[in-house]
């Protein structure tokens, strides 16, 4: 085996028992020994849950790990079974080195000792000597940040001041693993900025981490890679930003079969459209032949209408290969329906490279009336988005979706995430995320 090699899960399974009623745990616990005595066959008063099944992957020396999938879906089980306080049913787990946790559920504090009492409490658990505790308590101290709190018993905490001083002692202990089960979202935002920029220190030094979150911005930030689970299975390992798109369809329901719309749906009279002239396919999917196109787009959708083709402009220029900020865009894009829908939606979001949304907005949310005569079976649609772009300088994504809206679910027919990549060039006159167009006079 490699030494590079923090984590290895091998196979991993977790079962278990589940009991109708709770008499039925003593009864499992007494009754097959009574009828053993007896020589009858033993009678199981549980069902088998697996929550976790076959679950196998690494964590390298230094590399950061994000756990992603809905409620349920496994991931504190999976923790806990790294850190030992769960038993594996099936499979096996090696962990090289000091591993410390910080899970959700329970900082391992005793709630009746002072925050001081319990750093050398917990600090000792995970393998300090009171001598290596005493060098680091000043430290510890000051990155939680508690004031006066550290000598009061831990049970007057808020949930915020337990995480805090939970997150300091772990963090400060140079673990070889750590382990963080979506604790920080519980402190304030400053705090968690300061979390992660331990984090960053930490990664650097070595420490491998395991991060679980429901953050996709988290993932895609802070992790070279990402596990998606779902129902206790592994779904896909990989890269982030591609772990985290799959987890959004996971979450809003890729795996819908029927369309929404059947071709017998009666349209309204579509208003007299004026058509545009744009160099757009009507029949083909040419969308990964333009300047710009995002090779690692992620594309999904039931099919029952495709988004074709896209033409970007600004200032007359095609495809531009980087854009100013404070220039004017085009977006248009070519849509063509399958089948008849009603009300169909077209969505545009733009991200920056770590995920963070800059800004969306939807045919709905716009209030774009000709969406609600589109959607005819056959028919080709050329909608036309133009915006200024404050962007910073940098790099960004754009998703367009097309979807329709089926009572109170939106069912959708091409989502393609992160398909066309924006450059924003260099500009000195600001900095942060947009430009506000600040205007500085002496008067
Ligand atoms: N001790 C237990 N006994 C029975 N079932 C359990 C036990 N612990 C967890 N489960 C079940 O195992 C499944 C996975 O739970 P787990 O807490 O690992 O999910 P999770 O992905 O961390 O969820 P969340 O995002 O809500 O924190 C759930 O269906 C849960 O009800």
């Amino acid at each position: 085996m490699s030494s590079e090699i923090a984590v290895r899960v091998e196979n991993l399974g977790k079962c278990f028992h589940i009991y109708e009623k709770p008499g039925d745990r003593l009864k499992q616990f007494l009754l097959p020994q009574v009828r053993r005595a007896f020589g009858i066959e033993a009678k199981q008063y549980f069902r088998e849950f697996w929550a976790l099944k076959n679950v196998s992957f690494d964590i390298q020396r230094g590399e950061t790990v994000g756990i992603i999938g809905r409620n349920g879906s496994g991931k504190s089980t999976l923790l806990q079974l790294i850190c030992d306080t769960l038993t594996p049913t099936t499979g096996e787990i090696e962990t090289h080195g000091r591993v410390a946790a910080l899970l959700e559920l329970g900082s391992g504090f005793n709630p009746e000792f002072t925050g001081r009492e319990n750093v050398y409490l917990n600090a000792a658990v995970l393998g300090l000597e009171k001598k290596e505790i005493d060098g680091r308590l000043a430290d510890i101290i000051d990155f939680a940040d508690i004031g006066q709190f550290i000598d009061q018993p831990v049970k007057t905490y808020s949930s915020g001041m337990v995480v805090r001083l939970a997150f300091a002692v772990q963090s400060q202990i140079d673990p070889d693993i750590l382990i963080v089960d979506e604790a920080l979202s519980v402190g304030d935002a400053k705090f968690q900025a300061k979390c992660f920029d331990r984090l960053r220190k930490l990664k650097d030094r070595g420490t491998s981490i395991l991060l679980v979150t429901h953050s996709s911005e988290q993932i895609v930030t802070h992790c070279s890679k990402a596990v998606l689970l779902n129902d206790g299975a592994v779904l896909e390992i990989g890269e982030p930003r591609r772990i985290v798109n799959r987890y959004l369809d996971v979450l809003f329901g890729r795996e819908r079969k029927s369309s929404s719309v059947s071709s017998n749906v009666p349209l309204p009279k579509p208003d007299r459209v004026v058509p545009v002239a744009y160099p757009l396919s009507h029949t083909d999917d040419v969308f990964a032949t333009h300047p710009g196109y995002n090779p690692h787009e992620y594309r999904w959708g039931d099919g029952s209408a495709r988004i074709l083709d896209f033409f970007l402009s600004t200032n007359g220029e095609p495809y531009p290969s980087a854009i100013d900020t404070g220039q004017n865009l085009v977006l248009a894009v070519s849509v063509k329906f399958e089948i008849n829908m009603v009300r169909p939606i077209l969505g545009v979001t733009i991200k920056t490279k770590e995920g963070v949304t800059v800004y969306g907005v939807n045919s709905e949310t716009l209030e774009v009336d000709a969406f609600k005569v589109l959607g005819q079976a056959g028919s080709v649609v050329i909608p036309e988005l133009r915006f200024c772009c404050r962007l910073a300088p940098g790099d960004y994504f754009v998703s367009l979706g097309l979807a329709s809206r089926i009572g109170a679910d939106v069912v959708p027919h091409d989502r393609r995430y992160d398909a066309i990549h924006l450059k924003v060039s260099p500009d000195s006159r600001f900095h942060g995320l947009v430009d506000l167009e600040a205007d500085l006079r002496v008067n």
